[in-house]
């Protein structure tokens, strides 16, 4: 199976910015030590670093079962793991979408000693090909007050949607750079702290303004706006429920697991299927993962944080069996709803309008379509309403609950090339429930559950082939109903030993 999502990179700011590296980590052991051009190039550790504050052998960062740590190798100066010092010890700290590694000889939290020391940044996903934008922030501000927001007329401009028009204010005081954020509804955060009035900046402070991170360091800001690439991480998922025990009278309850310990992890662009027999556990699965049913074990991140205390929550979007659109409204009044509803106060009305078009767009729904109302489309079209309205709030996850059920086989299929395209040309990841193999070779990927909510494979419909042995995946229902506890054991077995 492939866990292509497992990717992690580090940024790494060494000589006070002037120099800008990114490495794409290896699963296994990355070493982290000091190396100069004098040494023997087999002694070049894989993170090599100039700094006199890193040891020769200072530490490692790895992989393990899916999650990402650091572990000190016995360094002079330990390291700073998101302002704390973890000197002198052999834990392995957890490394989250963001974290910031600090090796310094200064004890305030990442300062810079003289340039010397080295600001490093945990991410997830493969920035090798991505550009870091720099931005002169001291010589923007000779010319007074620097805008940073979506708006093109923003001095500084962070073409997301989860940053407001205008988001914030830097300005000069008391010979210091200043950032004020103005945008209400929008809170920054600041060394993951939400930034309340005025902060005054330090050296090598990070600004989170919605998705965009931003580095501030010897007068410029170094930034990636955010591309697609957000990985959701299910981590031994369960739901047991009380249910009244029938070998008992009266109301005896006893447990019963419908969720078992599932583990998965779904990566940007890609159409995956839910399958499995009825009473599987499906429903119970992506209900537990969207945080509509409690799960009572397990957790769910997105991009390595909580997704339930997460304020990426707002990238997952949940598409029901039944259409919640209104069948008297037409189709642009319906989308203009939504996006009344979802999208910010200070988004324009031309920029809404960009939205909703573009959102019809992405579903093919022609503009000759715009002016009919719900209750004359087709089933097919009303489903790709239904989707085009969830698409508003641009979510980078979506959940389908049987999206292509009641409709005729062409339209079916039509949906489906509809769903992929969504995948692979817009970058979502879409997570659909289905009860229907027909056209399963349009999906990159199936989980499939079997019976008690066990997940018992998960790859691409010709790896299901050649894993349950079957010519046809019908078949697989039938191996899966008989065999779940082998099914489930193994998978969970090579789930671990691939990450
Ligand atoms: N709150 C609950 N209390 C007791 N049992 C429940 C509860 N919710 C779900 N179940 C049971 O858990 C199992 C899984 O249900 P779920 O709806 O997730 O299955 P499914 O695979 O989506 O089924 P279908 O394909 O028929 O929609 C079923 O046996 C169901 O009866």
């Amino acid at each position: 199976m492939d866990f292509e999502g497992s990717t992690a990179s580090l940024l790494i700011l060494q000589d006070n910015a002037k120099k800008i590296d990114i490495v794409t980590l290896k699963k296994s052991d990355n070493t982290i030590g000091r190396f100069s051009s004098k040494q023997d190039d087999s002694q070049r550790p894989d993170i090599a670093l100039t700094s006199q504050f890193v040891s020769r052998d200072h530490g490692c960062i790895f992989d393990k079962g899916g999650r990402w740590y650091y572990q000190d190798r016995g360094s002079q100066n330990g390291i700073f793991i998101d302002g704390r010092r973890t000197a002198h010890d052999t834990h392995a700290y957890r490394l989250k979408n963001g974290t910031i590694l600090y090796i310094g000889g200064d004890a305030s939290f990442m300062k810079m000693y003289k340039g010397e020391g080295v600001l490093m940044i945990f991410l997830l996903g493969d920035y090798s090909n991505q550009q870091w934008e720099r931005v002169a922030l001291h010589g923007l501000l000779d010319r007074g007050e620097v805008t940073v927001g979506r708006a093109p007329s923003c001095d500084i401009v962070l073409d997301s949607f989860s940053v407001a028009q205008v988001q914030g204010i830097f300005r000069r005081q008391n010979g210091g750079i200043v950032y004020r954020n103005t945008a209400k509804k929008h809170p920054a955060l600041l060394d993951h702290h939400p930034v309340r009035n005025d902060v005054v900046l330090k050296d090598n402070d990070v600004l989170v303004l919605g998705r965009v991170t931003l580095i501030y360091t010897s007068g410029l800001l170094i930034y990636l706006a955010p591309q697609s690439g957000e990985k959701l991480t299910v981590h031994e998922l369960c739901r047991v429920v009380q249910v009244r025990d029938p070998r008992q009278s009266g109301f005896h309850k006893k447990e019963k697991t419908i969720l078992d310990h599932v583990n998965v992890e779904f990566t940007s662009s890609e159409l995956v299927a839910v399958l499995g027999t009825s009473g599987a556990g499906k429903s119970t699965f992506v209900n537990c993962v969207i945080g509509y049913e409690k799960a009572t074990g397990g957790t769910v991140e997105i991009n390595g944080q909580d997704f339930n205390t997460s304020a990426e929550k707002s990238l997952i979007g949940y598409v029901p069996q039944m259409d919640l659109i209104r069948p008297n409204l037409t189709v642009m009044k319906t989308l203009e709803y939504v996006a009344a509803l979802r999208l910010n106060g200070d988004v324009t009305q031309q920029e809404r309008r960009q939205k909703i078009e573009a959102c019809l767009g992405a579903l093919d729904i022609t503009s000759a379509k715009w002016g009919s109302r719900i209750r004359e489309l087709s089933g097919g079209e009303r489903k790709r309403v239904s989707i085009a309205s969830e698409l508003i709030s641009d979510p980078k996850l979506l959940f389908l609950d049987e999206p292509t059920s009641g409709l005729d086989p062409k339209t079916e299929k039509l949906l489906v090339l509809a769903l992929q395209n969504l995948a692979h040309r817009h970058g979502k990841t879409l997570i659909v429930i289905t009860h229907t193999l027909k056209n399963i070779e349009a999906f990159d990927k199936i989980l499939f559950m079997g019976p008690g909510g066990r997940a018992c494979f998960y790859g691409s419909p010709d790896q299901a082939l050649s894993f349950f042995d079957v010519t046809d995946l019908v078949d697989a229902y039938d191996k899966v109903e008989k065999n779940v506890e082998t099914y489930a054991r193994y998978y969970r077995s090579q789930y671990f030993r691939e990450r």
